[in-house]
């Protein structure tokens, strides 16, 4: 009896997406940006971290087309990634007028994003002075700080000391449409933290922002301070039904590993495991041993994007992807003979790149359990369909199977 695996690695694109000069990372264009073959090459040239010598070693997912993938997405072949794929695979394009993590991940699940999102594309005095002052009644505090684009990492550090004295939450976003409070665990308070972001996240997502996401941290002023893995969104639900809708409504289980619970409301989802990547990557080898036949699991491991992708950090992102390819050599044979897993990403974050944002690529699709091929370029969509189809749920969405 069938089971499917579906894996987002985030932010793991692959360059090539015709639309990339309509996105931006400041006010370059993402025309070029190539997550995979950049992070590829910097490791062939020596460049990604002092004493580093050789390629990008992918021995798993190469071997299941991710060399394949990227020439076919973007052309060139990288170093190192060149084998004759065993498996099926595609380069994926996406629709929806975002590069962010809903949007990706709601179309690899069959609903592309029918709206235009809000952003806030002021760098400084970011936000409307009705949504600070609806900030402020939630949290019953007199302002905010913040309210700027910042990278996250950054933006605890400067205004920490500030936020421990005054008490007033650090309001933050990026290109995308989110709208991010950061506050401090115990000062302010994680559960108050939580509370704020869930008060003000209605309104929010009335205007069409994706996401609220709260980003607690700990440290303090002479120690510095550092976020946990606290962190939670909270998503605008998606407009209709999703993949994971259609395969829990036909009373089969759907398993959430990671960020996945929150990018879809927790709807069509029975049960989700969180934590680091470390310990997502325990829970997906848990699913792949027990779940049940026609299950669906669909698992996020975020860490690409938020550690290495937005830090525009080469040598991390070479390293996780080498700890996510060598953990595959626990995973692929435990598959079973009737199982299917699908590994995709949801957008790309070229940390080669300008800026500190996502960046408009295609992303590769390698899949185990059907055999050797590939569909070329495929929508984002048909991922849905291809794992609705090997479920023997309908597709309700625009995509078309191609496994
Ligand atoms: O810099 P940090 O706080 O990690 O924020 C990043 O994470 C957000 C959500 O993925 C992105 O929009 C980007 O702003
Ligand atoms: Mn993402
Ligand atoms: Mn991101």
């Amino acid at each position: 009896m069938p089971r499917a695996f579906l894996v987002v690695i985030d932010s793991v694109g692959c360059g090539g997406a015709p639309d990339a000069d309509r996105f931006f990372n400041g006010t370059t264009p993402d025309t070029g940006a190539n997550t995979l073959a950049h992070i590829a090459q910097a490791c062939a040239d020596g460049r990604a971290e002092e004493g580093r010598s050789g390629p990008l070693r992918l021995t798993n997912m190469d071997a299941l087309g991710l060399g394949a993938a990227m020439r076919c997405a973007a052309g060139d072949a990288t170093p190192g990634l060149e084998a004759e794929p065993t498996g099926f695979w595609a380069a994926a394009q996406e629709v929806s007028p975002g590069k962010d993590t809903p949007s990706g991940h709601w179309e690899l699940a069959g609903v592309p994003v029918p709206w235009d999102w809000t952003y806030f594309p002021d760098k400084t005095d970011s936000f409307p002075p009705d949504l600070i002052a609806e900030v402020c009644r939630a949290a019953g505090t007199e302002g905010i700080l913040g309210n700027c684009h910042a990278p996250g990492t950054v933006i605890v550090n400067r205004l920490g000391a500030e936020h421990i004295r005054t008490g007033w939450p650090i309001c933050y976003t990026s290109a995308d449409s989110v709208f991010q409070i950061a506050a401090h665990e115990e000062h302010f308070g994680l559960d108050a933290l939580l509370d704020l972001c869930k008060a003000v996240a209605p309104g929010l997502h009335k205007m069409k922002v994706g996401r609220v996401i709260a980003r607690p941290f700990v440290g303090s002023v002479e120690k510095g301070f550092t976020r946990t893995t606290n962190r939670h969104d909270y998503a605008i639900a998606p407009p209709s039904p999703t993949l994971c809708d259609w395969v829990k409504d036909a009373g089969q289980g759907v398993h959430a590993v990671g960020k996945i619970g929150d990018i879809f409301s927790m709807r069509g989802i029975d049960d989700v495991a969180k934590g680091a990547d470390a310990d997502l990557m325990e829970a997906l080898l848990h699913h792949v041993e027990f779940a049940k036949d026609l299950s669906l699991t669909f698992a996020n491991f975020v860490e690409f994007d938020s550690l290495y992708g937005h830090r525009r950090d080469v040598s991390g992102y070479a390293r996780a992807l080498e700890w996510f390819d060598a953990q595959l050599s626990r995973l692929l044979p435990m598959l079973r003979p009737d199982d299917l897993l699908v590994i995709t990403a949801d957008h790309g974050n070229d940390p080669t790149w300008t800026g500190t944002d996502h960046t408009r690529e295609r992303v590769p699709v390698l899949i185990a359990g059907k055999g050797q091929g590939t569909a070329g370029v495929v929508a984002f969509a048909d991922v849905a369909a291809t794992v609705a189809r090997h479920l023997g749920v309908p597709s309700q969405g625009p995509g078309r199977a191609f496994a």
